[in-house]
């Protein structure tokens, strides 16, 4: 079985804020240097400075779609790439978008080589934002985040069926909502995606490094 993608969303926790968010992302970069495997922090936005230059990926948890001028408060790609960030999550359950602004943050995103994860909270919604072509389209049915149910347990055919729903093989499909265990992320892979998007399963863990080293280990 293929190493998973481990997309690990800080969110705005307090456990995943300041100096803590910090040793997450250190705990975060020991478990990938120990096992091989793929993982990507993606702390708050004005926090990402401060995770650049530790030797593992660092996505935006939102990325807006504009281009450079008269924009307040908004996240432009280029300050992203300033601050060592090579992707951004778009359209996450939490921080929604039409569908005409995801299209822009993919385009943005290419055009200055970052990578894209695209969330849908349905199948029908992966089908449509597929199109879009992002790097990542990652399901995720809104009302398992946060309840430690995994989806590729609690409901494994919208995880079947998102992937089968993603016909351009350049577009790879991740899974997330309730994932925190070694198992979770088997039954993801085994179900087609190439890994996980999570967050409180470890955020909120007593032992973040000890749970990702079993979300990494399939024990
Ligand atoms: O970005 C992560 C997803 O919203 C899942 O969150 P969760 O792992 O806390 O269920």
């Amino acid at each position: 079985m293929q190493k998973p993608i481990i997309i690990l969303n800080y969110k705005t926790y307090l456990e995943s804020t300041g100096d803590r968010g910090r040793e997450l992302t250190w705990a975060a970069r020991d478990v990938m240097q120990e096992t091989g495997v793929r993982i990507i922090v993606c702390p708050q936005t004005p926090e990402l400075f401060h995770h650049k230059g530790y030797g593992i990926e660092v996505f935006s948890q939102h990325i807006d779609p504009i281009e450079p001028g008269s924009h307040t408060g908004h996240v432009l790609a280029q300050a992203l790439i300033h601050c060592g960030v090579t992707g951004s999550l778009i359209n996450h359950s939490e921080d929604r978008m039409p569908l005409p602004d995801i299209k822009k943050c993919v385009e943005i995103c290419r055009k200055n080589g970052l990578t894209s994860v695209v969330c849908a909270e349905s199948i029908e919604k992966v089908r449509e934002v597929s199109q879009l072509k992002p790097d990542f389209v990652a399901i995720e049915p809104p009302e398992l985040i946060g309840s430690g149910i995994p989806v590729s347990k609690a409901d494994p055919d919208i995880v079947r069926d998102s992937v089968k729903a993603v016909t351009d093989p350049e577009v790879k499909v991740l899974c997330g909502a309730g994932i925190s265990k070694g198992e979770d992320v088997k039954a993801a892979l085994e179900l087609g995606t190439v890994g996980v998007l999570l967050a409180s399963g470890v955020v909120k863990a007593k032992d973040p490094k000890a749970a990702l080293r079993e979300l990494v280990a399939f024990k």
